[in-house]
């Protein structure tokens, strides 16, 4: 559905060039659900927008649902669906339904079609009863499903989503993670996602992105992702310097890899369980009291911490 060759985007700007996007090379399969997980400037909206038409590759090259990115973009727009990061601001006393069968309209539906299809779409995302409602009046939830409806009104097979649930609460991201889910099992839509939220990478794709300052670091299913990191990390601070913590750690304890961040050092070890003990020990002996410790399991943030050295969350707070 998508084969992306050596896809790049660089910024001219004052201060000099931005390399957003470097040439990536990736492939999405019909019918997938693939996440493109990174932290902030990461280079995933870029991406979305080369790939959704929105911005010029500076180079290499793309296929898009069938369409050469670069000979004929406008037929590219016609076979996709873009819902960017957050929705444009409607104009006063807009109404859903309204607005969703103009979308529609833009998009190439005859003013029939168009209602039909918003007739069908609007329970799809529960959405139903909500037609007539002013879009100023909608929750967080229901304007992003909203959102989600005018990329879905003229039935792209391909459906781009920018940070789907950024700003929604718990419960309103669990809810669009089924509507998602359930465009692909009901409809079979592809859809390519950006995301910086590990459990909703986790939760609903098929396959992993993970971006880093423009790159592809890793490319694979989330459990494989997690397989490929075995062992523990330990995330220790202490009162003191933490590059003669991890000499001291390492003295003490097997550790695999030891990075830091700020005050924080992440140290990969076999067990963690068998480790705090011993590393708790030698660190008091060194006069390096630790202030707090937590052990964790291999998540995504573990693989994004080993590819990158840094960890997503705090890269992200
Ligand atoms: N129009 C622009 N001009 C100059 N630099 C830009 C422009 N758009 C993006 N960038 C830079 O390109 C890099 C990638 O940005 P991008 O928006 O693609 O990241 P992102 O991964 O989507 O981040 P976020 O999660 O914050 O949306 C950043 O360093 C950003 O500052």
């Amino acid at each position: 559905m998508i084969s992306a060759r050596g896809l790049a985007r660089t910024f001219t700007t004052k201060s000099g060039p931005v390399e957003a996007v470097l040439p990536i090379d990736f492939d999405v399969a019909p019918g997938s659900i693939v996440g493109l997980l990174g932290p902030n400037g990461a280079g995933k909206t870029t991406t979305l927008r080369m790939l959704t038409t929105l911005l010029s590759p500076t180079a290499g090259q793309a296929q898009v649902a069938g369409v050469d990115l670069r000979k004929d973009p406008r037929e590219v727009r016609r076979r996709i669906g873009y819902v960017a990061q957050i929705g444009a601001a409607p104009a006063p006393g807009t109404r859903v339904g309204e607005e969703l069968v103009t979308q529609g309209r833009l998009q190439g539906l005859s003013k029939t079609e168009s209602a039909a299809r918003v007739q069908a779409l609007l329970p799809r995302l529960s959405l139903d009863g909500l037609g007539e409602r002013a879009l100023s009046e909608l929750s967080g939830g229901q304007r992003r499903r909203f959102d989600v409806a005018i990329g879905l009104v003229h039935s792209p097979q391909l459906v781009f989503l920018d940070e789907p649930t950024t700003g929604l609460d718990p419960q309103s991201r669990a809810n669009l993670w089924d509507h998602i889910r359930s465009l692909r099992e009901e409809q079979g839509v592809t859809v390519l996602l950006t995301t910086h939220y590990l459990d909703e990478a986790d939760a609903l794709a098929d396959r992993i992105l993970v971006m880093d300052h423009g790159r592809i670091v890793a490319d694979d299913t989330p459990d494989a992702l997690k397989a490929a990191v075995s062992g523990d990390v330990i995330s220790i601070t202490v009162d003191g310097d933490l590059a003669v913590a991890e000499q001291v750690a390492r003295q003490a304890i097997d550790v695999r890899r030891a990075t830091s961040e700020a005050d924080v050092l992440n140290l990969t070890v076999e067990r963690g369980d068998v480790s705090v003990a011993p590393l708790l020990r030698a660190l008091d002996t060194a006069g390096l009291p630790m202030r707090s410790v937590t052990v964790s399991r291999p998540s995504l943030d573990t693989v994004f911490l080993e590819l990158t050295g840094r960890s997503l969350r705090d890269t992200d707070a």
